[in-house]
């Protein structure tokens, strides 16, 4: 078994809020390796950006433990932030800087001499696509542009772990995009593992390797979207019948077409059908044919693929959109000093 950058067990982290307590983050296990992309997705308030300051040392846990970076988080949190980077959800660089200055400075500060600070700066700039603006004061810049300058200033030390807080927030989508091709490309060319919040479903469903889905300070899931998507819900067919009676002299016909177990989960709402099957569109033609033998005529056909959304109804009861996802484009929740 490989090294784990990040290996964490039972963390916790519980907030005093006035006379109350706030259970932020109530056990978190973690295994991440070298190399992985992993998206930390949920809901506001779910304990994201949580987790990831106490990973990333900037507070300290209520319980558990962690390595991070090969590091013990409670007895050498310095270590660990030394071969980590962090980009918060507020944006860190002076505006009134230069953008490659800007750069050199935070190498400076983590102890580059100034020719190397210069040249890491460089390549740093040529890997965002910042070239262009090197020499651009920082408040002269898009949000994307922007966010870029924040993520080089997060990798100038190269460190082997770089956590990024909700680093698309308040981006269009192309911007987004965008964004997350430089991750995937920094990913390749520094063998950075990357460890990010996000709510956006469509871009962790687009763009991530690895995610897992928190909900109320617990990791309720942890696998590929694919994989999620297929261990939760699965695609499926769906049959629309002329009546509600039509629908009734369908079902029999079907039961053979659902995996053994699924029988119960033959869904059925008035006039539509839904089942649950491996390969939707493959098995579709068999399943018309069987009913048009059988003298049924199911009059629309469709097949449907799961999104993350349904991933999350199925765990939770709630859909994302409810529980504030996805829609939000304001950076949310203040960042306090920690
Ligand atoms: N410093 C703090 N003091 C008290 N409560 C806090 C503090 N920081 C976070 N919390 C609470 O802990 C819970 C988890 O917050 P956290 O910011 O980790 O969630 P999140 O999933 O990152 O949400 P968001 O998407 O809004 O950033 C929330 O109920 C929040 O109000």
């Amino acid at each position: 078994m490989s090294m784990k950058v990040i290996e964490a067990e039972r963390l916790t982290k519980t907030f005093a809020s006035g006379s109350k307590e706030v259970q932020a983050v109530r056990g978190l296990d973690v295994r991440v390796d070298p190399g992985e992309l992993v998206a930390f997705l949920g809901p506001n308030g779910a304990g994201k950006s949580t987790s990831l300051r106490l990973l990333a040392t900037l507070l300290e846990p209520s319980g558990g433990a962690a390595h991070v970076a090969g590091h013990d988080i409670r007895t050498d949190p310095a270590a660990v932030r030394g071969r980590i980077g962090y980009v918060g959800q507020l944006n860190s660089a002076g505006h009134n800087q230069r953008v490659r200055d800007e750069i050199i400075m935070q190498g400076r500060f983590y102890g580059l001499a100034k020719d190397a600070a210069g040249r890491r700066a460089d390549s740093l700039l040529e890997s965002l696509e910042l070239g262009g603006v090197a020499t651009q004061v920082v408040s002269s810049l898009s949000g994307g542009q922007r966010r870029r300058l924040d993520i080089a200033m997060g990798l100038v030390h190269a460190p082997s772990l770089l956590f990024l807080d909700e680093p698309s927030t308040g981006l269009d989508p192309q911007s987004r995009a965008n964004l997350w091709r430089h991750i995937h490309r920094l990913r390749d060319e520094y063998d950075t593992t990357v460890f990010m919040t996000t709510h956006y479903l469509d871009e962790a469903d687009a763009f991530a390797e690895r995610v897992m889905v928190m909900d109320h300070g617990r990791v309720i899931a942890d696998d590929t979207p694919s994989g999620l998507k297929a261990d939760l819900i699965g695609e499926r067919v769906v049959l629309e019948f002329d009546s509600h009676a039509e629908a009734e002299l369908a079902l029999p016909h079907l039961r053979d077409h659902v995996p053994a177990g699924a029988l119960q989960d033959l869904d059925r709402r008035g006039n539509t059908v839904e089942l649950p099957v491996h390969s939707a569109s493959r098995r579709l033609p068999e399943i018309v044919l069987v009913l048009a033998q059988a003298g049924v005529t199911a009059h629309s056909t469709e097949t449907k693929r799961p999104t993350l959304d349904d991933v999350f109804f199925a765990l939770t009861g709630r859909t994302l959109r409810e529980a504030g996802v996805a829609t939000t484009t304001e950076p949310s929740g203040e960042e306090e000093a920690a």
